[in-house]
């Protein structure tokens, strides 16, 4: 079934000038992809990638230098108000709270920034409050919250609006394993129970492993992945092998190993390695029979999406240029 297309990211290119030295810092090069209707999707990169730019220039807060971003079928740029009305952004989290309010007032003031009136919202805002676990400070200034409640207060201020895109900035930034674990549940029951569409934009894996359904990985303002999370995982499980040698390898044969794959580790009699191409099982065979190594097994190992991503990025460097682990 055709999925209905939502947002339309086209061609966008985004340069800036530096202040201090003039020199122009190319963020993004021309970065296209869509967002389909009720889907979660991933953004991707390393630092200095390009995706806040992308978040940023999606949500009108960016003028970009060249191409288009659509929202509903209405151009970003030439209909702002109309093609924004579907959208809230958490970014940076917890800067878009009011610090010297409590956690009601600020739910209160942007239920009303979104023309929605005082006892209309209530219900809502206590609602979410439970959901998100903070009614118990509801009273309490923002400044007073931890980093992990201002980041979900954050996020529950932008479900307030009920928009039908919610687009988050790493929400999970700097939070300690059990809130990103909490925020990460909690997201997962937003995804479940409501038709939105979200965009998130992180380095945490597990949350795209655990939330998004496609991701769009970004490498120096370029998309260099644009796949669902599943279909990436089970194309890199079919390269990744893990071989028990019957004696541990010469020094020669972890030389060529080491210059023929990108990721690899050596233990002992253990070879784990990932191809880049399935093809190249043929090369690691011939490092292999030139010393008569023997096999005793060989398996596929499980790959997590972490691996993938540190794949895809390293295979954009120039071949046997990448950094090795061993
Ligand atoms: N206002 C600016 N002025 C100059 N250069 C900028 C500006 N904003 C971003 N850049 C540069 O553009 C590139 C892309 O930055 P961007 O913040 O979009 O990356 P990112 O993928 O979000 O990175 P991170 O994961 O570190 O947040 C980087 O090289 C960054 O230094």
């Amino acid at each position: 079934m055709e999925r209905e297309t939502i947002i339309e990211v086209k061609d966008i290119v985004k340069s800036y000038k530096k202040r201090k030295s003039k020199e122009i810092v190319h963020a993004v090069k021309g970065v296209s992809f869509n967002v389909y209707k009720g889907e979660i999707l991933g953004l991707l990169g390393p630092n200095g990638a390009g995706k806040t730019t992308t978040i940023k220039t999606i949500c009108g807060l960016l003028k970009q230098n060249e191409g288009s971003v659509y929202i509903n079928g209405q151009n970003v740029q030439d209909n702002r108000l109309k093609a924004l009305r579907h959208i809230s952004a958490v970014l940076e989290g917890n800067r878009n709270l009011y610090w010297r309010h409590t956690v009601q007032e600020n739910m209160e003031y942007f239920a009303g920034n979104r023309g929605r009136g005082r006892k209309d919202a209530q219900e809502d805002i206590g609602k979410l409050l439970t959901q998100f676990r903070l009614l118990d400070k509801k009273n309490e200034l923002v400044s007073s919250l931890s980093r992990g409640m201002q980041q979900k207060l954050a996020i529950a201020v932008a479900m307030l609006a009920d928009s039908e895109v919610i687009l988050l900035d790493e929400p999970t930034l700097g939070l300690d394993v059990e809130t990103g674990y909490e925020v990460r549940e909690l997201l997962k029951d937003i995804v479940r129970d409501q038709e939105k569409t979200i965009i998130i934009s992180t380095h945490d894996m597990p949350v795209v492993q655990d939330l998004c359904e496609r991701t769009v990985i970004i490498n120096e303002g370029k998309v260099i992945a644009d796949e669902k999370v599943s279909r990436l995982i089970d194309l890199f499980e079919t390269r990744a092998y893990s071989i028990k040698l019957g004696e541990p390898l010469s020094e020669l044969q972890q030389q060529a190993v080491k210059h023929t794959f990108p990721i690899y580790q050596i233990h002992d009699d253990q070879l784990d390695v990932t191809l880049e191409q399935e093809d190249d099982i043929y090369e690691l065979m011939d490092i292999l029979k030139k010393e008569k190594t023997r096999i005793e097994k060989i398996d596929r190992t499980t790959v997590d999406f972490e691996q993938v991503f540190m794949e895809l990025v390293r295979e954009e460097e120039p071949r046997h240029a990448a950094s090795t682990s061993n």
